[in-house]
């Protein structure tokens, strides 16, 4: 099968300001499959953020390619670059930051529908919403009445209301507890079609569950790359063996 998104040789050099420059994203090639669960893990700055925030163009990359669903992102704006959001979604760690307090979760996990009137994008929203595992009626609420693992659902909901074939999730079980984490992980799992999820996490256990394949990243580049079982069960590099070692 075709790959949904392949990066070849990405790199991103950040500079700072009496440091010098950081080669924090160096040289990294990877590809994504439609269906496919793919995880990041390495240490606190070793790139995992910045490749997300690359690929999703919050960053402008100085190396490499981009190629998404066959198309050149590397360097999109604008107009071309709302149209990449409709194929590529993220989910960040702490959903209530990225909802506008001030407006009813349904009214967030509907902002992007567009061509709807704002009666079908508000039955619309509940129905993403339930796909979620939330209530409908949770759509009248705000970001502030609903728990942290409540508010990722709805980020959750609101990510698919654009139809995106590429879900990256940067740390989005982190901030909750275990058993949510859990239920977050079986949300996902359990969305249907060929929706290819980009997993950034930095708990080993838990890619281990819920990905087909996972990089490991140190220092801006990656070092080594499998199965979960490959790489968490029998890691080849020595920098994968401290990771592990180090969380068991
Ligand atoms: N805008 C920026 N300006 C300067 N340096 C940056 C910037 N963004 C990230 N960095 C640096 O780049 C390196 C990689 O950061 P990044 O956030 O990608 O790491 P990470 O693996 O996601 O870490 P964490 O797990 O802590 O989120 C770090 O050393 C970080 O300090």
């Amino acid at each position: 099968m075709e790959p949904i998104l392949s990066v070849r040789e990405l790199t991103k050099t950040f500079s700072r300001p009496g440091q010098g420059k950081l080669t924090a994203v160096n040289g990294v090639s990877f590809d994504l499959r439609p269906g496919e669960r793919l995880g990041i893990i390495g240490e606190s700055g070793s790139g995992k953020t910045t490749v997300a925030n690359l690929i999703t163009r919050l960053l402008d990359a100085d190396g490499g390619r981009i190629l998404l669903d066959g198309e050149d992102i590397t360097s999109v704006t604008g107009r071309d670059l709302r149209r990449v959001y409709r194929k590529i979604q993220m989910v960040f760690q702490t959903p209530a930051e990225s909802f506008d307090p001030r407006r009813t979760l349904g009214d967030g996990v509907g902002e992007s529908l567009r061509g709807l009137s704002r009666r079908e994008a508000r039955q619309e929203a509940v129905r993403l919403m339930e796909r979620c595992g939330l209530p409908g009626e949770f759509a009248r609420r705000y970001p502030h009445e609903v728990s942290g693992g409540q508010c990722q659902r709805a980020a959750i909901a609101r990510a698919l209301a654009m139809g995106p074939k590429v879900l990256i999730c940067d740390e989005a079980t982190s901030a909750l507890d275990v058993t949510v984490q859990k239920e977050i992980l079986d949300l996902l799992r359990g969305l249907e079609g060929d929706l290819a999820i980009l997993f950034i996490c930095h708990d080993i256990s838990l890619v281990q569950q819920f990905c087909h394949r996972v990089l490991v990243m140190h220092r801006g580049e990656i070092v080594e790359q499998g199965t979960p079982d490959e790489v968490i069960c029998r890691p080849q590099h020595a920098y994968t063996r401290h990771l592990i070692d180090s969380v068991l």
